[in-house]
Formats: structure tokens, C-alpha cells, sequence
């Protein structure tokens, strides 16, 4: 919980009372419904907390956005981003269902009512769309691009930053890890690259990567 401190310095209670309590809940969770692997629970807070966070230090959300998390698992980057952003609206998808028994379990707990959960594969998801698809260590650029770009709108935010404004477009951003190149240019996007290790200093964080691919 403090390496979250270490980075985020404005969380309200609520907030910290959150984070703090998913420490127990995915602990026994994890050992009913196996998602997140035995030797990665005890960093929990670095390994999935903080690096599905990494997505909320480099893109406000603006409030009353919509956002679908494709392959959520047991709730990466999902539940992080919604405990971050409670003003913005998260839908959890996946396409093993006892997955999301855990995220329906830790929402009702800590009281995450920006959380919504569906059972579907994301290509089959239809007449519904999203402002952002986040999404971490799912499929291949080109597949994740393919079935988020229908669930997209096209559209532009303006926030503020660093004393002025900033516009950025709808999207999908994806967590990776690894040489990307061969991905990227399969992927026939072009997208925009962070290096995590740009934002956290953890050696964990060296090989990982953030995607951005406007709508
Ligand atoms: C390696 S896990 C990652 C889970 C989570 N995002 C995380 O980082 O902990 C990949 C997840 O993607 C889901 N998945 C794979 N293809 C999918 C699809 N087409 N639609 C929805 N979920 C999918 C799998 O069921 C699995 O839960």
C-alpha cells in the first residue's frame, strides 16, 4: 500500500480505506479463484495495483466518462482505475465468467459503485460504446485494436494540466510488456509508447510498456 503513496499523494479516506482492503480480499479470493499468479500475490500492491495505475498517472479521465476494460481477469486494470477515478464509469469484461465473481465480491465490499461487470468476449460486445478500452496483458495489438476500435466513440477531451489545458482523444491504452516492435507493426497502428520505468522507479517496471492508440 505505500509504494501507492509513494507515487499518489492525494488520495481522500475513502479512497486509501479501498486500496488498503484489497490486500485481504484478493489474498483469499485468489486462493478460491486462481487470477493472479501464487508467487505475484504478496505484490500485489507493486505488480498489478500500482502498474494498473500507471494508466491514471499519464491520462485524467474526465469525470462521467466511460470506460470498458477488455479481459479484465480479476479486475487489472479495472478495479485500481475505478477506486482512482470515482467520477467515471468502468465496465469490466471478460470472457471466463468465475473471474468476475472476484470483482463482483471486492465491489460489494469496498463499496466500488462506478464497477459494472459483463460476461462476453469483447468482439462480441455490441450497441454499446466507450469513451477509452483499457486493457492489460490480453492479446496482440492487432486483435485488441480490432475489437475495441467498434466500441469506441471518436471524440475529444479537454483537461487541465500544468496550469493550462491539455486535449487529448478517445482511445484505447494498453499495458505490455516486452519487445513490441513486431506486434506494433502488425498491429497497422501507430500508437503512442510510455515507458513505465519513466514513471516508477521499480525494477519490475523496466521491461513494461504503455500503448496508446487514438480513436
Ligand atoms: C492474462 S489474463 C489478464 C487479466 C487481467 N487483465 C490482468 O492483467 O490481470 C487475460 C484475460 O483476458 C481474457 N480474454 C482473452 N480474450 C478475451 C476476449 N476476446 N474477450 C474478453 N476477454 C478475453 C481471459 O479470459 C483472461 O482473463
Amino acid at each position: 500500500m505505500d509504494i501507492l503513496l509513494k507515487y499518489f499523494a492525494d488520495f481522500s479516506e475513502k479512497q486509501q480505506q479501498q486500496f488498503a482492503a484489497l490486500n485481504a480480499l484478493y489474498k483469499d479470493w485468489n486462493a478460491k479463484i486462481n487470477v493472479i499468479s501464487r508467487k505475484d500475490i504478496d505484490s500485489l500492491y507493486e505488480k498489478h495495483v500500482l502498474h494498473s495505475l500507471a494508466i491514471a498517472a499519464a491520462f485524467d479521465f474526465p469525470k462521467g466518462s466511460h470506460i470498458i476494460d477488455i479481459g479484465t481477469g480479476g479486475g487489472f486494470p479495472g478495479v485500481p482505475l475505478a477506486i482512482f477515478f470515482p467520477e467515471v464509469r468502468f465496465h469490466l469484461v471478460d470472457s471466463i465468467n468465475k473471474k468476475l465473481k472476484i470483482i463482483d465480491a471486492v465491489k460489494e465490499a469496498i463499496g466500488l459503485d462506478n464497477v459494472t461487470t459483463q460476461h462476453s468476449r469483447a468482439e462480441d460486445i455490441k450497441n454499446i460504446k466507450f469513451d477509452f478500452a483499457v486493457s492489460r496483458a490480453v492479446a496482440p495489438l492487432k486483435d485488441l485494436w480490432g475489437w475495441a476500435k467498434p466500441l469506441l466513440k471518436k471524440r475529444d477531451f479537454t483537461v487541465e494540466a500544468d496550469g493550462g489545458y491539455t486535449v487529448f482523444r478517445s482511445g484505447l491504452i494498453c499495458l505490455k510488456g516486452g519487445d513490441l516492435a513486431q506486434e506494433i507493426f502488425e498491429s497497422g497502428t501507430k500508437p503512442q509508447m510510455i515507458e513505465l520505468s519513466r514513471l516508477f522507479e521499480e525494477e519490475y517496471f523496466e521491461t513494461k510498456y504503455m500503448l496508446y492508440v487514438p480513436a
